[in-house]
């Protein structure tokens, strides 16, 4: 089904910028990749990569964040996803949302195929093997992300889990929640919890220069297609260009 996006519209000037090795000792990982867990296609690959100017500002995230919790770490679940991957994952979300809905592939009417395929791009990017509109994480510029506490030895909690198909991926939805009068109390103080969580990630994330996704808590970005997007959307009176298009690790 073709899709389109309005941040892939934006103009691409690579900057040449390498790809570098998230360092296991800096940050927390989601171990073992969800991904690769699941059969994804990543070949010589790893998705422990990033640019190198958006590895240098997800340090200094992370220093923000230590300054309001000095035994908070930023955990990485996913970075460089080669487009392989992305229609990997695609296409499994879309057999999952089958699934979920009880309907079968063979016996779809073509609204149940819109309909499905509608959902998997409410969170998902399209595999475009087009240079002008690759993949977020095809560029090494975005990443997924939640918060690990290492007092408790446990994700913080952020009231949903990443690449959740349902409302309470979007950032605001426990903020909207707890400013509800119909919320019960129990209820409300998670709301509260899972809100001041996701919005500290995002704050430490934005002064470093992230833009966080529309509708994903988890997923951050810097230098590329959705990021320019982003920011021209905040600041119309400049012009932004994406620096990082699709990128292959070297030796693939
Ligand atoms: C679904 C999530 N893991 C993700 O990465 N979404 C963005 C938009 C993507 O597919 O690039
Ligand atoms: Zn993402």
């Amino acid at each position: 089904m073709p899709i389109s996006k309005p941040y892939l519209q934006m103009p691409i000037v690579e900057s040449g910028e390498t790809l570098l090795p998230i360092p296991q000792d800096l940050f927390a990982f989601e171990t073992p990749h969800p991904y690769e867990v699941l059969g994804a296609p990543y070949e010589q690959a790893s998705p422990y990569f990033l640019r190198k100017s958006v590895l240098a500002a997800l340090q200094a995230a992370q220093n923000y964040l230590q300054q309001l919790q000095p035994h908070w770490q930023i955990m990485i679940f996913d970075a460089y996803r080669p487009i392989a991957v992305q229609a990997f994952m695609v296409n499994f979300t879309y057999d999952q949302v089958l699934k979920e809905k009880g309907w079968h592939a063979e016996t779809l009417s073509s609204s149940q195929t819109e309909a499905a395929w509608q959902e998997v791009y409410g969170l998902w990017a399209p595999p475009n093997l087009d240079p002008k509109s690759p993949p977020p994480h095809s560029t090494g510029a975005a990443v997924d992300i939640t918060l690990f506490d290492q007092q408790t030895d446990e994700p913080v909690f952020m009231g949903s889990e990443i690449d959740e198909l349902s409302v309470r991926s979007h950032p605001h939805y426990f903020a909207d929640l707890a400013q509800n009068p119909q919320t019960p109390p129990n209820e409300k103080r998670l709301a509260e919890q899972a809100d001041q969580n996701r919005r500290m990630m995002c704050d430490a994330m934005s002064q470093a220069g992230f833009q966080r996704h529309q509708n994903e808590w988890w997923h951050f970005c810097l230098g590329d297609q959705m990021w320019a997007w982003l920011n021209q959307l905040e600041q119309p009176h400049l012009i932004f260009k994406a620096r990082y298009g699709r990128i292959e690790p070297v030796g693939s």
